[in-house]
Formats: C-alpha cells, sequence, structure tokens
C-alpha cells in the first residue's frame, strides 16, 4: 500500500515536470544566461544569477503549463501530443491552472524583488505573448503564427541581460534577433515532418495551408537569413573570431540540411534538421559565452 502511494506521487510530479517543457525551458535559460553573462565583463554576481534564472524558468515553466492546458484538445487529437498529462486525464485543468497560477506568481515576485522590475515585467509580457497570444489566438488563426509567436521564445537573452543591467541595449536585442530568425526553421522543419498530425487537428500551421513544398521554400529562405542576422554580432564588434568561425559552421551544416530538405529529402531529413536545430541554437549560444571569456 505504502509503496503504491509512493508510486502515485512519483508519476504525478513527473506530470508536472513534463507541463513545464523542461528541455525547452533548459534552453531558454541557457539563452538567458548568455544574456547575462555578455552585459558584464566579469562572471555575473550570484545574487542576481539565481534569482534571474529561477524566476525566468518558473515563469517560462508556467506559461507552458497554460499552453497545456489551452490546448488540451487540440493535444488529444495529435499522434505528438496525446500522451500528455491533460489529454490522459492524469491531471485536471483546474490542478494544471492552479500550478500554472503558482509557479508564475512566485517567478514574478522573485524577479521583481530580487531582480528588477523591467525584468519581471518583461518576463511577463513574454508570458502573455506565448500562453495567450501565440497559444489562444495566433496558432489557430494563421500560419505566421509562429514567426510572430517566436519572439516570446525569443525574449531570453534580452531578459538575462537586463536582469543585470536593468536597462535594455542593442547587443541582446542582436541575439534576440538570432533566435527570432532560428524559430521559422526549427519549427516547420518538424511542422513539415508532422503535417498529417496538424492537419488532423486543423492547425493552420505552414504545411497544412500552403503545402509541403512551399514550407520547404520558407525554411530554406528563413536559414539564408539566418546566416546573415548570426554574422552581425561579429561585424558591430560584439564578438571575436571564435564566435564567427563557430557559428558559420553551424550555419553551414543547417543550410546544407535546408537545402537536402527543399532538392533531395530522404524520410527523416526533416525531422533530422529538426533536431539539429536544437544542438544549432545551444552550441551558438556556448560559442558566445566561450567568445566572451576566452576570445
Ligand atoms: C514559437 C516558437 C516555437 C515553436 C512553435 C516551437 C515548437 C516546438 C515543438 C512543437 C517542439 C516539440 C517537438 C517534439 O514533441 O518532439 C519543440 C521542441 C523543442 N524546442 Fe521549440 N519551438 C519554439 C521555440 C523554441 C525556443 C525559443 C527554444 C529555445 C530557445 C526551443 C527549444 C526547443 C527544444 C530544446 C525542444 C526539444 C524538446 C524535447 O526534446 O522535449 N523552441 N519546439
Ligand atoms: C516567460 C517566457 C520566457 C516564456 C517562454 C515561452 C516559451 C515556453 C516558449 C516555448 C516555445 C514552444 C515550445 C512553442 C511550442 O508550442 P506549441 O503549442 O506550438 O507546441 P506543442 O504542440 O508541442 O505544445
Amino acid at each position: 500500500m505504502a509503496n503504491q502511494v509512493a508510486l502515485t506521487q512519483r508519476a504525478s510530479w513527473r506530470d508536472y515536470l513534463e507541463l513545464t517543457k523542461p528541455r525547452v525551458v533548459a534552453l531558454l535559460l541557457l539563452t538567458a544566461l548568455v544574456g547575462m553573462a555578455l552585459a558584464t565583463p566579469t562572471w555575473v554576481a550570484w545574487d542576481i544569477l539565481i534569482p534571474a534564472l529561477a524566476g525566468i524558468g518558473l515563469m517560462a515553466g508556467s506559461a507552458a503549463a497554460l499552453n497545456h492546458l489551452v490546448d488540451r484538445h487540440i493535444d488529444a487529437r495529435m499522434a505528438r501530443t496525446l500522451r500528455r498529462p491533460l489529454p490522459t486525464g492524469s491531471l485536471s485543468p483546474r490542478k494544471v491552472l492552479t500550478f500554472a497560477a503558482i509557479i508564475g506568481t512566485i517567478g514574478f515576485l522573485i524577479l521583481d524583488i530580487f531582480v528588477n522590475r523591467l525584468t519581471a515585467v518583461l518576463t511577463l509580457a513574454s508570458l502573455v505573448g506565448y500562453a495567450v497570444i501565440y497559444t489562444m489566438y495566433l496558432k489557430r488563426a494563421t500560419p505566421q503564427n509562429i514567426v510572430i509567436g517566436g519572439l516570446a521564445g525569443a525574449a531570453p537573452p534580452l531578459l538575462g541581460w537586463t536582469a543585470v543591467t536593468g536597462e535594455i541595449h542593442a547587443y541582446p536585442l542582436l541575439l534576440v534577433m538570432i533566435v527570432f530568425t532560428w524559430t521559422p526553421p526549427h519549427f516547420w522543419a518538424l511542422a513539415v515532418h508532422r503535417a498529417k498530425d496538424y492537419a488532423r487537428a486543423e492547425i493552420p500551421m505552414l504545411p497544412v495551408t500552403h503545402g509541403i513544398d512551399f514550407t520547404k521554400t520558407c525554411i530554406l529562405l528563413y536559414t539564408v537569413l539566418l546566416g546573415v542576422v548570426c554574422i552581425l554580432p561579429y561585424l558591430i564588434g560584439m564578438s571575436g573570431l571564435i564566435y564567427l568561425v563557430g557559428v558559420c559552421a553551424l550555419n553551414l551544416i543547417f543550410l546544407a540540411y535546408a537545402w537536402k530538405l527543399k532538392v533531395n529529402p530522404g524520410k527523416f531529413t526533416a525531422w533530422n534538421m529538426f533536431k539539429f536545430s536544437i544542438w544549432h541554437l545551444m552550441i551558438l549560444f556556448m560559442l558566445l559565452l566561450a567568445d566572451h571569456y576566452i576570445g
């Protein structure tokens, strides 16, 4: 009996963790950390670093839980998402709303009390951008949903910077532009692979509304644009050669995927490009960090 209770509790904690999209939030936090590091020539003071990461992480997790709540009916219709805690019934909508409200409020208070109000307000705007503007409206309304909604996911480098300086600056806005331009190839590669899922759920993603071939052209064009945007930190003197050489290599690989996807795709090219997109962004931000401290 005791064992059974313990098992139930463990399973339910895993459900709550899943609501927060932990791997997505981990990468968001890396971009926020780099935003913080680039704002100072030395290492970020721990009394800012810890509350900033905790606050941004909790509010991003809250936004992700709200996305699960709002999307529970469409998630139940897609093979990729039907095993999530709400579609399976392991968590009720009320529990998810309470959880999202609690961690979101704690996150906001941590940022407001221990970091600064600008960061708290900008993080709240990102939460609303993702959970309300993207999830409740754009996702169901237009194939440009992820392009516009991408701004919320792109914000963390700016949030990291404002956490340290209390001000908005052109450097972190450039990092926001990089994540913003990266988002369409990241998501559309997955959407090409999962086009049938989105069609079944009647979500107007680009491959559903404009076809797979047109989406592949858009992926290719955004990948070229990303290559250009990624050079800007070097051109304005924000980053050095370590970053430049590394990011050019990353973008050449990304471009090779986009080209293959358009011209000569295999069954898993879109899926492989989606998986590489995550490595691409992670390594890009690690390069920025390496360049800042050893470049
Ligand atoms: C509007 C913007 C975005 C959309 C629509 C989007 C969409 C998605 C989707 C649908 C998945 C799930 C793939 C699956 O179930 O296997 C995913 C995975 C992922 N995304 Fe995004 N994404 C966006 C922005 C971002 C941003 C800004 C980041 C990080 C900086 C990010 C990082 C990740 C990571 C790490 C994964 C893998 C998660 C895992 O393995 O569980 N995404 N994305
Ligand atoms: C406060 C702050 C920084 C907010 C961050 C916003 C955030 C968590 C962005 C994640 C982007 C993402 C995973 C979108 C996919 O949603 P989807 O509904 O298209 O994908 P799904 O079908 O997998 O749920």
